[in-house]
Parts: structure tokens; sequence; C-alpha cells
């Protein structure tokens, strides 16, 4: 903890909505730098992504949540948990929505679910580039028929539209704190962390519907070269079945060596240094139900 400054303002958002409704896309616009996977696949993002904004009047601290179902297996449960803890212990919470679809049982399911978070929940309509100004009154109307709402911003994080505004509102509703982060931090996540959803993000991107989204990257070992500018990288991207090993590894490691370049420029951008990146693929069955090893995968739920 920093500062101490009379009038400043400080708090934790959580964004809340259907995978894809493009949560990411919003934090990386207001962050500015590229932390959250973004990718038109849903469910890409599983862990705590945290992303700062600091201006003179306020610091926000996003955390952005894991898109929240139906549980289906273990995986399933622990977002859930993941989510519903996050709720409470924030101090706003975005549930943002597609402005150009109708109100679906999806939403419905989150609203129920936000109802007793005792939390103010600000719904922001996103996609409103996709819409004719004229829809958007009925989708409003349609949300705020089901729920109360502290605010209800439509916004296109993709080109910017109103995207002030939201911030601005954002503000009005945290409360009076301390500067928590240096003002040049715009994530806390460790570059471990990040480095492992880069390469995710490549994957998912390059094997586009043939992989699903329970691929993992474990990162085994980062290490500067003594003397040199040079870090080397290993990672293990890890699959569920040998038919998905074969699609990543690709024919004569075509894919996985394309994953490697383009991770590879990612990381060298992220650290500032020539990168050496290793990459394998190993098949771990059914590794989604094995709770115990989603530990090991960087599901921790204490830092919840
Ligand atoms: N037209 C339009 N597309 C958008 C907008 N915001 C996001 N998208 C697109 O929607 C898709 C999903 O966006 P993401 O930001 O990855 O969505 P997300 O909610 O973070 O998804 P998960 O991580 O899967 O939960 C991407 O293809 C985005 O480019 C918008 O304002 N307008």
């Amino acid at each position: 903890m920093l500062n101490n400054r009379e009038g400043f303002k400080s708090g934790f958002i959580s964004i809340i909505g259907r995978p894809n409704v493009g949560k990411s896309t919003f934090l990386n616009r207001v962050v500015g730098q590229k932390i959250a996977i973004m990718s038109d696949k849903p469910q890409t993002t599983r862990n705590k992504v945290q992303g700062v904004v600091t201006t003179d009047e306020s610091q926000m601290i996003f955390i952005d949540t894991p898109g929240i179902h139906k549980p289906k297996h273990k995986l399933g449960d622990f977002m859930m948990k993941v989510a519903k803890n996050t709720l409470k212990e924030v101090d706003l919470v975005l549930f943002m929505a597609n402005a150009d679809e109708s109100l679906g049982k999806g939403d419905e399911f989150i609203m129920e679910m936000l109802g007793d978070s005792g939390t103010p929940i600000v719904l922001v309509l996103n996609k409103i580039d996709l819409i004719h100004p004229d829809e958007l009154i009925g989708v409003i109307e349609s949300y705020r028929n089901k729920m109360d709402f502290a605010e209800i911003v439509p916004i296109s994080a993709l080109q910017g539209n109103n995207v002030d505004r939201l911030m601005g509102v954002i503000k009005d509703y945290l409360p009076e704190g301390p500067q928590y982060y240096p003002a040049d931090q715009v994530t806390d996540h460790p570059e471990r962390f990040i480095i492992s959803e880069l390469i995710r993000e490549k994957v998912l991107h390059l094997t586009r519907e043939e992989i699903p989204h329970s691929v993992a990257v474990v990162i085994e070992r980062i290490a500067k070269r003594e003397g040199q500018e040079t870090v080397d990288v290993s990672a293990t991207i890890i699959v569920e079945r040998d038919s998905q090993k074969g699609i990543v590894i690709g024919k004569r490691g075509a894919l996985l060596k394309e994953v490697g370049t383009r991770a590879r420029q990612d990381i060298e951008m992220l650290l500032g240094s020539k990168v050496y990146l290793e990459l394998w693929v190993k098949v771990q069955k059914d590794w989604r139900n094995r709770a115990n090893q989603l530990r090991e995968y960087g599901f921790r739920e204490d830092e919840y």
C-alpha cells in the first residue's frame, strides 16, 4: 500500500459475463496492454487476471473472472466457486452482456447468481457497434425488467464507444481508499502466468475448433543465460487425448513450430529480451476431473 491521499478513490471491480461477451477486450482496452488472453473461443480466461488503471484521482483494480456457466464437471464447479467468492469481495460488479443478442438462459443464470451478492451491479451492454441504436432501448428494457441495476451503460469495447462514460461510472462507485499499486504497474501476475497464457492463446488460435479450451500450459523453466541477454523458457502443452497431441504438433511439427514462433515474439516483447522457447506436448487423460491436479496447473483456490 503506497499512498493515502485525501479524496483518492480505489477499489476492486469484477467483470462477469458469459463467454465471449468481450470481457478481455474491454480490459485490454482500458489497461492498454495485452494481459488478458483474447480469443473468439469461449472460456479462455480461467485464472484471475488483474488489470490496474491509475489516474490522478483513482485506482481501479480489475478482476477478470472466468466465463460463468452451469457446471458440467469439476473444473466447472471450481470456476463457479471462484466466481461467487470474487463477487462478495469486490466493490463493484460489471455484468457484461451482448447488446446484439436477446437476453438468454445464460444471462438469466448469471443474474440469479448475482442477486444475493450484496455488491452494486452495473450492466454493461457490449458490442453496440453491431446493432442499430433503435434496437438498444428494447434490449435495455429486457434486462431492466429482470433485475435492479445500479447503472446501465452500453459500450463497444472493440471500438471504444462510451468506454469513458463507463470508467466515470465505475469511479463513482468506488470508495475512498489508498493507491494499492504503483501507477506504472498494470498487472500483478507473475510473468510465468502471462507467458503460459500467451502460449495457450497461440495454440487455441492456430488449432481453431479442433482443440477444446481444456488445453493447459505449464511453464517448466524460465532462466536467464549467464552473461547474455537471452532468456530460456521451456513449457509443456497439456492435452487430453493422443489425437489432440497430433493436432498440436502438426505435420512434421509445423503447427507447434508456428505456436513457438508467435509465442516467442510476444514473450520477447513482454520480457524485453531475446527468448529461446522450447515447447513440449504431453497427453494427460481427463485432467479436468482430477481436482488435485488443478493446483499444479495454476488453479489456486486459496487466492480468491
Ligand atoms: N463487434 C464487436 N466485437 C467485440 C466487441 N468486444 C469484443 N468483441 C469480440 O468478441 C469476441 C470475444 O471477446 P473476448 O474479449 O475474448 O471475450 P471474453 O468475454 O473475454 O471471453 P472469455 O475469455 O471466453 O470469457 C472477440 O472476437 C472480440 O473481438 C465489441 O464491442 N464489438
